[in-house]
């Protein structure tokens, strides 16, 4: 039996689904930033580690990164450093590779300048052209053009979703980690390295329909890097079944953190909110069509061993049409009423806003510890949202007022008055820099204190 995927070769399916392994290829999808938990147990620690890491962009990780975000500046500070521009991460994708995918003219001219080559090829062959054509970046294809880039696939070669093999994952000491509303999700080893295997049970699998809708989302998703989402890795076929891959993330979900640790020191929440932040604005920039999460809840936000968040499962999630100025008609009672944002409950036309909404939620929860509203049924909460403007409570002891000030905004009744994840990003960096003086200072007077005595 064959299957096709997304236009991908066609494979065999495993008879035993789950009983895979491959030699390692590439270099880890984890191996990013691993500082443990244990190395980090005060939060100074972590803003120290936090620092740490913004000021080591000299990793090839940092080149790759800051490509895809567009950052001119910081891929210049890392080739300084003298790393090579034409560095690749596990499936052969360089920085030149993800600049033409998301369209980042000025990062594809510097990297060109300083010598990047324009047909290095990824595991599909793909050049940089090929990406920047099917993302239909013709600004960049010019340029790419100029610089005798070619385009060995064609325009409308499909971007195929990776084949996983039953060779290449070992599901012979699976361990189960949780389960959703669409199966359960394991803990296996794919090429020697520890990764999340999402399975989608049967029910909902065999139905064409959705299984279809499944396909279109991980489709969308095998597309998206960046530090703060959860990266795709593959899909496993099987004829009922469907079994994709994911970077597995040790410490869980911000719901078990909150769990956990009740109410969040503000220093760490404000980093917190800032790690969601950047990936949703990765997700709301996404070229050629922004990606509404619709479903951002502390579920669906996970922290790595380095202890940074990042946010996953785009499910619900639909590419928004640019042209489409009236955004989408709700279909039903999609995402977490809890973190619904009024205009979804009441089904109206609703746009990226509906992110900044739930995102406002969460990170009140950071601060209060929880739900402020435990006690009352979800979609109840969701009904006073959206039709008495019901909101959480905003005690000054718990929120700095720059804070309470954002959160106002971010959860405004009008969407359109609230701010872009672009806009929450620099008023967070704002809060965050005020807290570090704040305790700077309070650091520098308790120093003088000990000196006098
Ligand atoms: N990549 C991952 N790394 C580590 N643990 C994960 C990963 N993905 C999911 N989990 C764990 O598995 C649990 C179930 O995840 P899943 O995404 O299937 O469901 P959910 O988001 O909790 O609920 P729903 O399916 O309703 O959205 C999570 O709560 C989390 O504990």
């Amino acid at each position: 039996l064959h299957i096709q995927w997304g236009g991908a070769k066609q494979i065999d399916p495993p008879a035993e689904i789950l009983n895979i392994r491959r030699g390692s290829t590439g270099q880890s999808l984890l191996g990013t930033s691993a500082i443990r938990m244990s190395d980090c147990n005060s939060p100074s620690t972590y803003s120290k580690q936090m620092r740490k890491e913004n000021a080591n962009s000299a990793s090839p990780f940092g080149l790759l990164s800051c490509s895809s975000k567009g950052d001119k500046l910081g891929v210049m500070r890392v080739l300084e450093e003298g790393v090579d521009p034409d560095i690749s991460d596990y499936d052969k994708r360089t920085a030149l590779h993800l600049a033409a995918c998301e369209g980042w003219t000025e990062v594809v001219v510097l990297l060109l300048e300083k010598g990047a080559d324009p047909n290095s090829l990824d595991r599909w062959g793909r050049t940089p052209l090929s990406d920047a054509k099917s993302f239909h970046n013709d600004e960049v294809c010019k340029i790419l053009e100029a610089h005798g880039g070619v385009d060995p696939v064609g325009r409308d070669s499909r971007i195929p979703c990776y084949d996983i093999h039953q060779r290449e994952v070992d599901m012979e000491d699976k361990i189960l980690i949780g389960e959703g509303s669409f199966g359960e999700v394991y803990l296996v080893k794919w090429r020697g390295t520890a990764v999340a295997a999402k399975t989608i049970r049967s029910s909902i699998a065999s139905n064409p329909r959705v299984r279809n809708a499944f396909l279109k989302e991980l489709e969308l998703w095998q597309k998206l890097r960046h530090p703060n989402i959860v990266q795709f890795l593959g899909v496993l076929k099987h004829p009922t079944r469907l079994i994709f891959l994911t970077e597995y993330l040790p410490n869980g979900t911000l719901h078990d953190i909150l769990k956990k640790k009740g109410r969040l020191d503000p220093r760490t929440a404000v980093s917190y909110a800032l790690d969601i932040a950047r990936g949703m604005n990765y997700l709301h920039e996404h070229k050629p069509h922004a990606v509404i999460h619709r479903d951002l809840t502390p579920r669906n936000v996970l922290q790595d061993a380095s202890m940074h968040l990042k946010v996953t499962d785009f499910g619900l999630s639909k590419i928004s049409q640019e042209r489409d100025a009236y955004g989408y008609k709700m279909t039903g009672g999609a995402g977490s009423y809890r973190y619904m944002a009024p205009e979804v409950y009441r089904r109206e036309s609703y746009g990226k806003s509906v992110d900044v909404f739930s995102f406002a939620l969460i990170m009140h929860e950071m601060f209060w510890g929880g739900p402020s509203d435990k006690a009352d049924a979800p979609e109840q909460v969701a009904d006073k949202r959206a039709y008495e403007d019901s909101r959480p409570p905003l005690r000054s002891l718990i929120f700095p007022e720059k804070v309470k000030m954002l959160l106002r905004d971010c959860w405004h009744r009008n969407p359109d008055n609230r701010p872009t994840f672009e806009q929450i990003i620099l008023r967070l960096e704002n809060i965050q820099d005020a807290m570090h003086e704040e305790k700077r200072k309070l650091e520098n007077a308790a120093c003088s204190e000990c000196s006098i005595l």
